[in-house]
């Protein structure tokens, strides 16, 4: 599946579906008719008819997870590869209570989702039973868009607005909460797609004052977030610096950035603030496209939170729900941009010498040996933060970070990214503390045969957290303190983790030891992992 999947045309019959129908049946039908066609799931008592309506309704794959924040960050990672949402399957208040985490970081990555959480039947909510939950409420505190179907007969006509809701730029986290009655009791008939809204155009005006001020002369960044950095825009933003000399960023938690020879370099915001604030000091502007201006990710005791230097003037081209591709093609167009600009070129890094295993050779020989058009997905946080530019001229690939700072986002981003692109190798670049809260992602790798390469960062400890000790000013330095930011005594032991799901793994402390068994890994299908100790 692609980007490229053909969507059903709105008001589409719902696919080989007639006759009596129950609320779940016409539900599945609805969501297949609307183009979503994997359900990723950890259902309960309350979601049985769903499950079963599976078997009936063709067209819907089902995937199983092992924990609600899999499901979402699964969802998440489709998403961002497929251009479109997965359905989830939810629990009720504390299924979806679980799945929240991820949900905050699909939310922040725009990605289009839609939640089916199943509740208890109408006439059991009055008894107060032991799963009973506020759905509702925890819903809305995530969701763009939230619906409690109140009969069977809604269901179908729920649903499809539910992937409306998902599909509304730059993509929004819908979620349709299923009282079980209304997917047991007889429905009328699935509904057919609904038209999506596209993105909003951009005003002339905006162009006009963006080109004005290219023109001016001052030195301009151009910060970019959405479709932009894997489309047409990227191209065309490369073309508006050849001819401005503006330069490209994006930000640090940027949904999905395309990276490696063939194009544009698109420069990543530093994590720290200070870092940002230094580097944005050369430039007199900021342009906005579909980004945000930047901001720190934890405020300092007297440290700025505010990233953009007084003297730096800040200028919208487009908002995240405008069409950015649109805005940056009037704008080539009006500065009179070439027909192309400059790209990487292919000069991958050079294989670290023998050593032992740092974070930094780790990442050498990731962008030395990356394979033409893999997915590389990164939540390693400190091991990985200072080396990504190393990628800039490694084979051409897209780059998914965490967006929402939420850790455990990555295992299960990863799994929805190989599931929509089956035909790409996935590699999955991992702290050892992020993993462990969603190290079950690991099963559904294995279960689905999914081509995904897990790099572990082994440095045992929550590393990140040792910086941000000394910048908060918190005192430091105590047993019991480091206690809370060290991962050792039990050493968590990755080969028999992911073994014991069902990945096969090995270990590597060299430099040699890892280029080997990355190299392996590559040449492998299914998933594998590698616990690089750092
Ligand atoms: O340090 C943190 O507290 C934190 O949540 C975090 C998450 C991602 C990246 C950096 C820090």
């Amino acid at each position: 599946m692609s980007e490229k999947t053909s969507q059903p045309r709105a008001g589409a019959a719902p696919a080989s579906f007639s006759g009596p129908c129950n609320g779940a049946e016409s539900l599945v039908a609805t969501l297949v008719a609307s183009g979503v066609d994997v359900c990723f799931a950890n259902p309960g008592t309350s979601e049985m008819h769903f499950v079963s309506a599976l078997d009936r309704i063709p067209g819907m794959r089902p995937v199983l997870c092992l924990f609600e924040g899999v499901v979402t960050g699964a969802a998440d990672g489709y998403a961002r590869m497929a251009g479109k949402p997965a359905c989830t399957l939810l629990h009720l208040g504390p299924g979806f209570a679980n799945s929240m985490a991820n949900l905050h970081n699909a939310r922040r990555a725009q990605s289009p989702v839609v939640n089916i959480v199943g509740d208890h039947a109408t006439s059991h909510e009055r008894y107060d039973a032991p799963l009973n939950a506020n759905v509702t409420g925890f819903a809305e505190a995530i969701s763009h868009w939230v619906c409690r179907s109140r009969s069977p007969r809604t269901v179908a006509a729920d649903a499809a607005r539910a992937v409306q809701a998902a599909r509304q730029a730059p993509g929004r986290v819908a979620t349709l909460i299923l009282p079980a009655d209304t997917a047991w009791l007889p429905a009328e008939r699935p509904a057919p797609r609904l038209e999506v809204c596209p993105a909003s155009k951009v005003s002339e005006g905006a162009v006009d004052a963006a080109a004005e001020a290219l023109r001016s002369g001052r030195k301009t960044a151009i910060l970019m977030r959405g479709a932009v950095l894997h489309g047409d825009g990227l191209r065309t933003a490369g073309r508006i610096a050849a001819k401005t000399g503006a330069t490209l960023f994006c930000d640090t938690f940027t949904p999905r950035l395309r990276g490696g020879a063939g194009s544009p370099v698109v420069e990543r915001l530093a994590y720290r603030g200070k870092d940002i604030l230094r580097r944005l000091d050369d430039f007199g502007q900021l342009l906005l496209v579909g980004a945000a201006p930047p901001v720190s990710f934890f405020a300092y005791p007297g440290q700025e939170s505010w990233l953009t230097p007084p003297h730096c003037e800040i200028l919208t081209l487009s908002h995240p729900h405008e069409d950015g591709n649109e805005a940056l093609a009037a704008l080539a167009e009006a500065v009179g941009a070439p027909a192309t600009g400059a790209v990487a070129p292919f000069e991958p890094p050079v294989l670290p010498p023998p050593g032992p295993l740092t974070a930094e050779s780790v990442m050498r020989t990731v962008a030395a040996l990356l394979p033409e058009n893999a997915i590389v997905t990164d939540e390693g946080i400190t091991s990985t933060l200072p080396y990504t530019a190393l990628l800039a001229t490694a084979a051409p690939h897209d780059y998914l970070p965490l967006t929402g700072g939420s850790i455990g986002g990555i295992l299960p981003l990863s799994t929805g990214a190989a599931l929509a692109a089956p035909d790409r190798k996935v590699v999955c670049l991992e702290g050892d503390g992020s993993a462990m809260y969603t190290l079950q992602a690991l099963w559904t790798q294995a279960r689905e045969r999914l081509d995904v390469v897990t790099v572990i960062y082994a440095n045992r400890s929550y590393a990140v957290l040792n910086q941000e000790l000394r910048l908060v000013q918190a005192a430091s330095g105590g047993e019991r303190a480091r206690s809370l930011l060290d991962l050792h005594n039990p050493s968590l032991d990755w080969t028999r983790l992911a073994e014991g799901m069902g990945v096969p793994a090995v270990r590597a402390e060299t430099t040699q030891a890892f280029a080997q068994a990355f190299a392996a890994a590559l040449g492998q299908s299914g998933p594998r992992l590698i616990e690089a100790v750092v």
